[in-house]
């Protein structure tokens, strides 16, 4: 219904309207969406997505944690189940996680399970700008670093997830 709003017309809705449009800009976290709804008028979208930013960046250490926890493994059981939220649906098919091999499906699995055990959070990373191979190089190279490391490069790696769900609702 949302898609392609102008900026006027988001700047336009109900505060409850505009929270709703905008409640999975990051996976399963309205608290975004609530926060940058109220410092509406909006220039753009890249304006939108650069106060979504922000907010992601001044939350406490427990507050991202708790982003990253919310988010789901790429090619992991919901993904089996087919029960991902539309726009993760989405994003994991794009980078081609539906179409792994099965030696991919085993590697992705144990590395998701092993960065999972070092960090207690999940790895992210915004599969529409990858390809199952950068997904599986970065997931090992990543479980190398340290956890605050991997917590500022999670919430990044959020932020861009977002800006582009804003693209997609938002035309510029
Ligand atoms: N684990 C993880 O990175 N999940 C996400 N990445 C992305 O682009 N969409 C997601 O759901």
């Amino acid at each position: 219904m949302a898609k392609g709003m102008k900026i006027e017309e988001v700047n336009s809705l109900i505060n409850d309207e505009c929270v709703d449009v905008f409640k999975n800009i990051v996976e399963c976290f309205p608290q975004v969406a609530k926060a940058i709804c109220t410092q509406r008028p909006f220039r753009s979208a890249e304006h939108m997505a650069d106060v979504a930013g922000k907010y992601l960046d001044q939350l406490p250490t427990e507050g991202k944690e708790e982003v990253l926890k919310l988010h789901p493994d790429l090619a992991g059981r919901l993904a089996d189940e087919g029960k991902l939220t539309s726009e993760s649906t989405k994003e994991q098919k794009s980078a081609g996680l539906d179409k792994l091999s099965a030696q991919e499906k085993i590697k992705m699995n144990q590395l998701n399970t092993s960065y999972r055990e070092k960090f207690g959070f999940p790895f992210v990373i915004c599969a529409r700008e990858n390809k199952v191979e950068a997904i599986l190089q970065g997931l090992e190279a990543r479980l190398k670093n340290t956890r605050d490391n991997e917590l500022g490069t999670g919430i990044n790696e959020v932020k861009k997830i977002c800006r582009l769900r804003i693209d997609d609702l938002v035309t510029s």
